[in-house]
């Protein structure tokens, strides 16, 4: 059975409690292995390594040599991409189709993209004084410090390399606090780190839970310089309120009840093939997924009939099964949060269009988390199905008249992360995608994704944006340095 341990300046180590939590795999729910949790000492101990790292020879290295580092890392992801692949499937169930196209490649270009992250330019200015001399104004950058990463489960090396590449672009140090539900890739990614020779302390991670474990030991601990976290956005304000002591900076991506807008002058099969990936890759689970999709009147019974054959082509099936395109949910916890939605949609007056329960995947995996790609129609816009995050693979479907109307109905929410509009009209593309009330609005696509591009969610789905150069207000401190001439 494999053994999770702490990865804390550059050696692998235990909790002195001796407390571990199983990890089970959510296609059978057979046990992977056990998890060591953090206490308050492990994460100390971390935050301290993290601390001392900045003075060693990592904060002696030149952007240079740093980068080069993170070249190295990158590579070494890629020639242990199969390691990387077993054991994110393991954790997670999700289909190797996917993980080998998404999650590892985008783990290890994460480190090469934002490798050059702080050599991009800064600002001058010269000004003028009453001397006539004048004076220069440098921005000159420095590391933040230490970083403490808070990642989820739903692409577990993706979204917390997507923190760690700049987080050591610009210098800092980390401290990683993976998803308890997916130990697997952040606890190898030690040892990518140690073959590539990066100073210990630089990279840490603690295991455990949120409250009253190791996130919240982790993100209350003083000598944490910021925060960056993606999950739900009620744990993002309890991360907001423990980052207020000490006034230290945090960056959050957080949920979303994203809309997909699809109009009649869309191209039906690109609209139908965009709106299939946002609804169910990933079985539903990626924060910018559509949820709630609004569809003109005159091609809504077209656009349903086309989902609903789609849908009943999906492959339910173990990740290594070359056919199968669509695995279980995180975990059986997961599951019964979803599969209370779905409950609810049927309470609320929801048309069950297709699936909606549990499907029977015979005596090997029905202890699995396994749960039916599902559409619902018929919903009133209260309803709480349409205005929660499920994060399962469900939509509904709701016809719309006008464009005004449109937006209005993807607007009325309280997230503001994605959209994705459908149609080949392009003033009207243009018009809509600059009213919606999102971080990200793709048109005829979805989770396209630029790295050097802004990412981040408007109204209660985030703060801040990542990504490019935005991340380096986040993960740099911006210093003006005036120079009298
Ligand atoms: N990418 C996204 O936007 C994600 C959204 N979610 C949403 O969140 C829901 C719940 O899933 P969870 O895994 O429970 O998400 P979560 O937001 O509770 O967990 C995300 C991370 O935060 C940590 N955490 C939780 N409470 C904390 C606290 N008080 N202090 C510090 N760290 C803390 C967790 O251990 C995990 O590493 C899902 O059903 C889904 O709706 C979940 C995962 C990813
Ligand atoms: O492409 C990215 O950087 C991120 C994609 C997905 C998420 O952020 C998510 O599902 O949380």
């Amino acid at each position: 059975m494999k053994e999770f341990k702490h990865f804390i300046n550059g050696e692998y180590v235990s909790s002195a409690s001796g407390k571990l939590f199983e990890n089970r795999c959510p296609v059978d729910n057979s046990l992977i292995g056990k998890v060591h949790e953090a206490g308050e000492a492990e994460v100390d101990t971390a935050v301290r390594a993290a601390k001392a790292a900045l003075k060693g020879s990592w904060g002696k290295m030149t952007q240079k040599q740093r980068s080069e580092m993170l070249y190295k890392i990158a590579d070494r992801i890629n020639e242990r991409f199969d390691e990387f692949l077993d054991a994110e499937c393991l954790d997670t169930g999700k289909p190797r189709s996917m993980a080998s196209h998404i999650d590892i490649p985008r783990g290890a270009a994460n480190f090469k993209e934002f490798a050059e992250s702080m050599s991009h330019p800064t600002e001058g200015f010269r000004m003028d004084t009453p001397d006539g001399a004048g004076a220069l104004n440098v921005g000159h950058r420095t590391p933040k410090g230490v970083i403490a990463v808070v990642s989820p489960w739903n692409l577990p090396l993706l979204l917390m390399t997507f923190k760690v590449g700049p987080a050591l672009a610009c210098g800092n140090t980390v401290v990683v606090k993976p998803s308890e539900e997916t130990p697997a890739t952040a606890t190898l990614l030690g040892e990518v780190m140690n073959e590539c020779g990066v100073p210990p302390g630089v990279f840490n991670v603690v295991h455990g839970f949120g409250p009253d474990s190791a996130g919240a030991f982790l993100t209350s601990h003083p000598l944490v310089d910021a925060i960056t976290f993606t999950g739900e956005t009620r744990t993002g304000e309890a991360i907001m309120r423990a980052a207020s002591v000490g006034l230290r900076n945090v960056s959050m991506e957080c949920g979303g009840k994203n809309p997909g807008l699809v109009f009649a002058d869309c191209d039906l099969e690109k609209a139908v093939g965009g709106t299939m990936r946002s609804a169910f890759v990933n079985c539903g689970q990626v924060c910018l997924g559509t949820e709630r999709v609004y569809v003109e009147r005159s091609i809504f019974d077209q656009f349903l009939a086309r989902m609903k054959e789609e849908v009943a082509k999906l492959k339910l099936g173990r990740p290594e099964d070359p056919e199968a395109n669509f695995g279980p949910l995180v975990s059986l916890e997961h599951r019964d949060k979803v599969k209370s939605y779905y409950d609810l949609a049927r309470e609320e007056g929801a048309t069950v269009e297709i699936g909606g329960g549990i499907p029977d995947m015979g005596a090997e995996l029905n202890g699995g988390a396994w749960i039916e790609p599902t559409i619902w129609t018929g919903l009133p816009d209260d309803a709480r199905v349409v205005r929660e995050e499920i994060f399962g693979p469900c939509c509904h479907i709701r016809p719309f008249d006008t464009e005004d109307e449109a937006i209005a109905l993807a607007n009325d929410t309280n997230y503001g992360l994605a959209c994705a509009i459908w149609t080949e009209n392009s003033a009207r593309a243009i018009r809509v995608a600059q009213q919606m009330e999102v971080g990200l609005a793709w048109v005829n696509s979805w989770f396209l994704r630029d790295l050097r591009t802004s990412f981040g969610g408007a109204k209660q789905s985030g703060l801040g944006r990542e990504g490019g150069v935005h991340g380096l207000e986040f993960y740099a401190e911006t210093k003006n340095i005036c120079i009298k001439l």
